[in-house]
């Protein structure tokens, strides 16, 4: 079941460096939320503490709450594995593991959490994996190659598969097509349509067309100057947010002025 994540007063650090600060959002069930802003404005870092990501970087904390259906994510009794298990993460470079057929690649992250398991019920889970990622047909007959035989789009298939595959209830998205051509770019943006009726979706994304093609609100982060932290400055629909931004840095930045 897709979550809701209720984000409030977040401020995010790397040693005594304020990153991040004074985030407040709500990240909608069954969406995509995009997030946009210019290069350093700490959307990656925001990104990764949905699922506790960013605390593996040494010295790095944050403040604030992160309540994912009435949980807060940094509660002292939250084990961090278990958050990540349910808010899962594709990253910007496809990373399959190379050497390991693409179906262990699928099967890997379920093997990791739930122990053994029946070859036909894995058998089961791979496949709709796969096919919940768009790449079934493409991959059915060669299962047991390796992960890195596949072409750079079908990889980032296969590592969404390989998430979903761990049924998270949350799917985060860290430009997930910047490595991508044009065409296995739009084989993403449909996946990522269609996955929403089962996640919730987060994205960064710097591309403009992108953002306004896949999601249904927008959070637009800024940065004063070098050194400040990055700051939530508006959130809304999408629509509204491409059509007639409330504040003025966010129309500058969609209409490329600055950025
Ligand atoms: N591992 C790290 N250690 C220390 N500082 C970091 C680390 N990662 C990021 N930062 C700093 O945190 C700030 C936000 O970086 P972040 O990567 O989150 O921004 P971003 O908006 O995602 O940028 P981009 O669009 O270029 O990917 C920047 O000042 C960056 O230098």
């Amino acid at each position: 079941m897709a979550k809701r994540i209720d984000v409030s007063d977040l401020d995010i650090f790397y040693g005594s460096f304020k990153a991040v600060e004074s985030v407040n959002m709500s990240i909608e069930p069954q969406s995509v939320t995009a997030l946009i802003g210019p290069s350093g404005c700490g959307k990656s870092t925001f990104l990764r503490s949905l699922n506790r990501m960013h605390e593996v970087i040494p010295g790095a904390s944050v403040a604030g709450k992160v309540v994912m259906d009435g949980q807060d994510l940094y509660g002292s009794d939250v084990d961090p594995v278990a958050v990540r298990r349910h808010v899962g993460m594709v990253f910007q470079r496809p990373n399959p593991f190379p050497t390991m057929s693409i179906y262990d690649n699928v099967a890997a992250g379920v093997r990791l959490n739930s122990g053994r398991m029946r070859k036909a019920t894995l058998d089961e889970l791979v496949e709709s994996s796969l096919r919940g990622a768009n790449l079934w047909e493409e991959v059915k007959d060669r299962l047991g190659r390796p992960g890195s035989s596949l072409s750079g789009g079908q990889q980032q298939r296969l590592c969404i598969a390989r998430a979903i595959a761990i049924k998270p209830e949350v799917l985060l998205m860290d430009e997930p097509c910047s490595a991508l051509d044009p065409i296995s770019t739009l084989a993403i943006e449909d996946l990522i349509y269609q996955l929403k009726s089962d996640f919730t979706i987060v994205i960064v994304t710097h591309n403009m067309q992108q953002a306004a093609r896949v999601s249904d609100r927008t959070g637009f982060f800024n940065i004063e100057g070098t050194g400040k932290p990055g700051r939530l400055i508006e959130m809304d629909a999408t629509q509204r947010i491409f059509s007639n931004p409330s504040v003025k840095a966010t129309e500058d930045y969609i209409t490329g002025r600055f950025g």
